[in-house]
């Protein structure tokens, strides 16, 4: 079988993107999914998406990590899907889909994506990090010199660590930059690796820092390895709300597999 299919990133965090409103993809197939994302052997990416039909809203996200497995929300993976179904002509300049973690509102303002990410009401605070659910699990942490920093073998060790164990967490290590500026290098679980950029983990980075008063903004800047996002948000009472991830979403290549 010939599979067609498009690649996408956002701020380098790559995706294998599949229109699956003709039910084309064997949904259950994990070795097909680990081989797509394979670099070497696949046409790579650190996760893949199939966009589906919804009865009621735009359209639906569902998103696997390059292991294979279906995984929990994919915040650069959200802002490329919205890209997608603007290239598919499904809507113009604004969408509602919805993802494993419910609902999402999207717009796009000169090219640039602009993601609803679900409200937050509990950060948990410990002695060295923070852990917060951006519709992934995240484990937020301060380093020095965070540009030498060994992500993949330090993330791992926290990831399988107590208390994540095999469900596991996304590892975040942050940097200050300045007030409202943090650099983050994060490590993914399902893709057991630092990727360039982490959507859901910079909306936890942000949402952290202004939690733990390190910033009194409610719109942080976020310098990933591939660049640089926005998040921004209201604080109501203890919850997190309108929480924005905005930032690019590109095509890069379409293409066909034989699979
Ligand atoms: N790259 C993603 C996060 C994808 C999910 C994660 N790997 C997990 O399984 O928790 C993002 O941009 O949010």
């Amino acid at each position: 079988m010939t599979l067609t299919f498009y690649k996408y990133q956002g701020t380098g965090n790559d995706f294998v993107m599949i229109d699956n409103r003709q039910n084309v993809f064997d949904k259950n197939n994990t070795k097909l999914v680990a081989f797509l994302c394979d670099r070497k052997f696949g046409v790579g990416a650190d996760g893949l998406i199939l966009l589906e039909n919804h009865p009621t809203e735009d359209f639906k996200m569902v998103y696997y990590n390059a292991d294979g497995n279906e995984s929990s929300m994919c915040g650069n993976g959200g802002r490329c899907i919205v890209a997608f179904a603007e290239f598919l002509q499904l809507i113009t300049d604004q969408t509602t889909f919805e993802a494993t973690d419910g609902l999402h509102f999207a717009k796009i303002e000169d090219n640039i994506i602009h993601l609803q990410m679900k409200d937050v009401d509990t950060v948990k605070s410990f002695k060295n990090h923070q852990f917060l659910d951006t519709g992934s699990p995240h484990h937020v942490q301060f380093v020095a010199d965070l540009a030498h920093f060994d992500v993949k073998n330090e993330g791992k060790k926290i990831r399988y660590g107590q208390p994540y164990n095999q469900a596991g967490t996304n590892v975040n290590f942050v940097e200050k930059v300045n007030e409202d500026t943090y650099t983050v290098r994060t490590y993914e679980r399902g893709v057991e690796d630092e990727t360039l950029s982490c959507g859901t983990g910079v909306t936890a980075v942000a949402i952290a820092m202004h939690n733990t008063g390190n910033s009194v903004a409610t719109t942080i800047n976020l310098n990933v390895q591939g660049g640089a996002l926005k998040v921004s948000f209201v604080k109501d009472g203890n919850s997190y709300k309108k929480v924005m991830l905005i930032g690019p979403a590109t095509q890069v290549f379409k293409g066909e597999i034989a699979c």
